[in-house]
C-alpha cells in the first residue's frame, strides 16, 4: 500500500488484555474492519508475549487485514515487523530503537510511526524528516497505560500544541498524526476540535479500549468512524499554515448595520416564542442564582439551576444553553460542570463559561483550566482581571470576583487574540463591552455604572447571552450544518455573533432604561426596575438604541 494513500482517520491499537470475557481476539479484530464505517489502520500491540508467539497472532492478524485492505503496523518489535512482508510497517516509542536506526532497518518503504508527547518532541521528529506520522498523547488519562500522572496528560488544549508543532516548517512536509490517550465515544469529538488549530489539525484518533472492550466492535468502529467523519467534513479544504481559518464565525458582520438587523431579528424570533422559550441550564453561585433566573425568565428564558452531574444527560435533551460560572464553585459543581459541558458539547448547545474572580486563587484557575479542557466553550465572558488572568497578563489584577483597578492598555487585542487561542467568542465586560470571534471585535457602549454597583449583574450577563445563543440556534434550525465551529454548536456559525449580541444589548439598554426611571433611587431600586426593563424591551428599542460599532 502505497504510503501517501494512508488513511489515518480510525487508528486500532490491539490490546487483547481488554477484551470482554468470552470475546475471541480474532473475531473481534474483524468486526471492527467490517462493515462501511470501520477501522482504517491497525497497530498490534503485545506487551506481555515472547516474540514467536507475537509473530504467529501478526501473521493472522495481517491475513483479516489484508481481507480488508487495511494497512498493518507492529509496536515496538522490530523483528517481528521484519519476518513480515514489506507492507507491515513498524510503530515505536520515544525510549525504544532511535528513530534513524529504525528507519535504517526496516528500509525505505515501510511504515514507520512514533509517539510523541510534546512539543519539543514533535519538533524534533519534524525535523528529522524520517516518520510517516506522529502519535499524539495521552490526550486523557488512559486505562490502558497505568502509571500515566496527570501531569503527562496533555488535554486537548495542550494536544493542540504539540499538533501545532507537526506542521509544515523550514522545509519540513507536514507530518500526518493521530490522537491517543482515552480517545472513546465520549471524548473524541471534543478532543479533535481542541486539538485543531489555525496551524493544523489531527488525522484521526487512535483507540483500545473503546473497541476492543465492546462486544459489538463493529458498532464501537462505526461510532468512531462518523466522529471522525463529521470532523474532517468541516475542515476546510486549505490547510497550509496560516490559512486554516477555523472560527470564522463572524466575517460578514463587518457592517454594523447588518449585524445589528440580523440581531433585531433574532430577538424578535425569540420574543415571539416561536420556538418556545429556551431552557437555559445554569450552573451559578449562590450569590447570584435567584437574580439570573429572574433575569431569564424576563427575558423570555426559562431557567433551571442544576448543578447535577446525574441528571446532565437529561437536561441536556432540553437545554437550549448552558451556562458555567464558577463564582462559588465546590467540589459538586465542578463534577456538576465537567458533565454539563461534555453533553452540551455532543447534543451541539452553546455554552457560555463565566470564570468569576479566576486570577484570584490557584483553586479557581484550576477549575477553569479544567473546564476549559473537559469543555469547548462558546463564549468565553469576563471583566479586565478575569480575561487577563486567562490571558497570563499582570496589567489588571484582582483580590475577589470584581475587577481590581487598572485598565487594559489593547483591549481589542485581548479579546481577540484570546478567541484565536481558544477557537470560541470572547466578551470583555466592563463599561464598553468587547465582543470578537478572533477577527473582528464588536464594541458596546451600551450599559449603565449602577451595573457595576449591584452584584451578580455580570453573572446574570452571561444568562442573557446564553439565551441569545440559544435564539440564534432556533432561528437557524434546520439549515444546514456549516463551518468547523459548528462541530460544537449546530447553528450557523455567523449567527452566533448578533446572537451573543442580542444578550448583550438586553442587559444594557434595559440598564439604561432603569437608571433613568423616577422610582429608581440607587442599586437598591435599580434591581427591580432592571428586571421590568428587561421584560419590556422590544426588538424595536434594542434597534434604536445599541450603540455599537466594529472594527476588523
Ligand atoms: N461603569 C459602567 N458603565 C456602563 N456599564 C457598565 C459599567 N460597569 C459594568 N457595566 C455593565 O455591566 C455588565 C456586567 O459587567 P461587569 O464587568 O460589571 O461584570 P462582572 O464584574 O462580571 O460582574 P459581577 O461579578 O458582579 O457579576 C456589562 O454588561 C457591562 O456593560
Ligand atoms: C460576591 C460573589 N462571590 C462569589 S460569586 C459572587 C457574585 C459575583 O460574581
Amino acid at each position: 500500500m502505497a504510503k501517501a494513500a494512508i488513511d489515518y482517520s480510525l487508528y486500532l491499537v490491539t490490546g487483547r488484555e481488554l477484551l470482554p470475557a468470552g470475546v475471541d481476539y480474532y473475531d473481534s479484530l474483524e468486526a471492527s474492519l467490517s462493515g462501511g464505517d470501520k477501522v482504517t489502520v491497525v497497530q498490534l500491540r503485545e506487551k506481555h508475549v515472547d516474540t514467536a508467539e507475537f509473530l504467529e497472532i501478526a501473521k493472522r492478524s495481517l491475513a483479516i487485514c489484508d481481507k480488508h485492505g487495511v494497512p498493518m503496523l507492529i509496536n515496538d518489535n522490530l523483528s517481528v515487523a521484519l519476518a513480515l512482508p514489506p507492507r507491515v510497517g513498524l510503530h515505536i516509542g520515544q525510549t525504544d530503537l532511535p528513530l534513524a536506526e529504525a528507519r535504517r532497518l526496516l528500509g525505505p518503504e515501510r511504515l514507520l510511526g512514533i509517539s510523541v508527547h510534546n512539543v519539543e518532541q514533535a519538533r524534533a521528529v519534524l525535523a528529522e524528516g524520517i516518520a510517516d506520522y506522529a502519535g499524539v498523547g495521552p490526550c486523557h488519562g488512559t486505562q490502558s497505560k497505568a502509571g500515566i500522572g496527570e501531569k503527562d496528560v496533555l488535554g486537548p488544549r495542550g494536544t493542540r500544541e504539540v499538533v501545532a508543532a507537526l506542521a509544515s516548517a523550514d522545509g519540513k512536509q507536514r507530518l500526518p498524526c493521530v490522537l491517543i490517550g482515552g480517545l472513546n465515544q465520549k471524548t473524541a469529538q471534543r478532543t479533535l476540535y481542541g486539538a485543531t488549530s489555525e496551524a493544523n489539525h489531527p488525522d484521526g484518533i487512535a483507540v483500545i479500549s473503546a473497541i476492543v472492550g465492546r462486544r459489538d466492535a463493529d458498532v464501537a468502529a462505526s461510532e468512531l468512524s462518523s466522529i471522525v467523519g463529521a470532523f474532517k467534513a468541516q475542515l476546510p479544504s486549505d490547510i497550509s499554515p496560516g490559512k486554516l481559518s477555523l472560527f470564522d464565525a463572524g466575517k460578514q458582520w463587518s457592517d454594523t448595520s447588518a449585524l445589528l438587523k440580523r440581531a433585531t431579528q433574532i430577538f424578535a424570533a425569540h420574543r415571539q416564542s416561536t420556538h418556545g422559550p429556551p431552557l437555559i441550564q445554569t450552573l451559578t453561585s449562590h450569590v447570584s442564582s435567584t437574580l439570573s433566573a429572574n433575569v431569564a425568565l424576563c427575558f423570555s428564558a426559562s431557567p433551571i439551576m442544576s448543578h447535577q452531574d446525574q441528571e446532565a444527560e437529561d437536561l441536556a435533551r432540553a437545554t437550549g444553553a448552558v451556562v458555567l460560572n464558577i463564582g462559588t464553585i465546590g467540589e459538586e459543581a465542578r463534577r456538576g460542570m465537567k458533565a454539563v459541558g461534555a453533553a452540551a458539547n455532543r447534543g451541539g448547545k452553546p455554552v457560555v463559561l463565566d470564570p468569576v474572580g479566576v486570577g484570584a486563587s490557584a483553586f479557581r484557575r484550576a477549575a477553569v483550566e479544567e473546564i476549559m479542557d473537559d469543555t469547548q466553550v462558546t463564549l468565553l465572558k469576563g471583566n479586565s482581571a478575569e480575561l487577563s488572568s486567562i490571558a497570563g497578563l499582570s496589567e489588571v489584577t484582582s483580590r475577589g470576583v470584581d475587577s481590581g483597578s487598572g485598565s487594559l492598555k489593547d483591549p481589542e487585542g485581548l479579546v481577540r487574540s484570546l478567541a484565536r487561542k481558544e477557537r470560541c467568542l470572547v466578551l470583555l465586560s466592563g463599561k464598553v463591552d468587547y465582543l470578537s470571534d478572533g477577527h473582528l471585535v464588536v464594541r458596546v457602549e451600551n450599559g449603565h455604572e449602577l451595573l457595576g454597583r449591584i452584584t451578580g449583574s455580570g453573572c446574570a450577563l452571561g444568562v442573557t447571552i446564553a439565551a441569545g445563543l440559544a435564539a440564534a440556534c432556533n432561528v437557524a434550525r434546520g439549515d444546514s450544518v456549516k463551518g468547523l465551529s459548528t462541530a460544537m454548536v449546530r447553528a450557523h456559525p455567523q449567527d452566533l455573533i448578533p446572537g451573543a449580541l442580542v444578550g448583550i444589548l438586553a442587559m444594557t439598554i434595559a440598564s439604561e432604561l432603569a437608571a433613568a426611571r423616577q422610582d429608581v433611587k440607587g442599586p437598591g431600586t435599580f434591581i427591580p426596575a432592571l428586571l421590568d426593563e428587561l421584560a419590556s424591551i422590544t426588538p424595536e428599542t434594542m434597534a434604536s438604541r445599541a450603540k455599537i460599532s466594529v472594527s476588523q
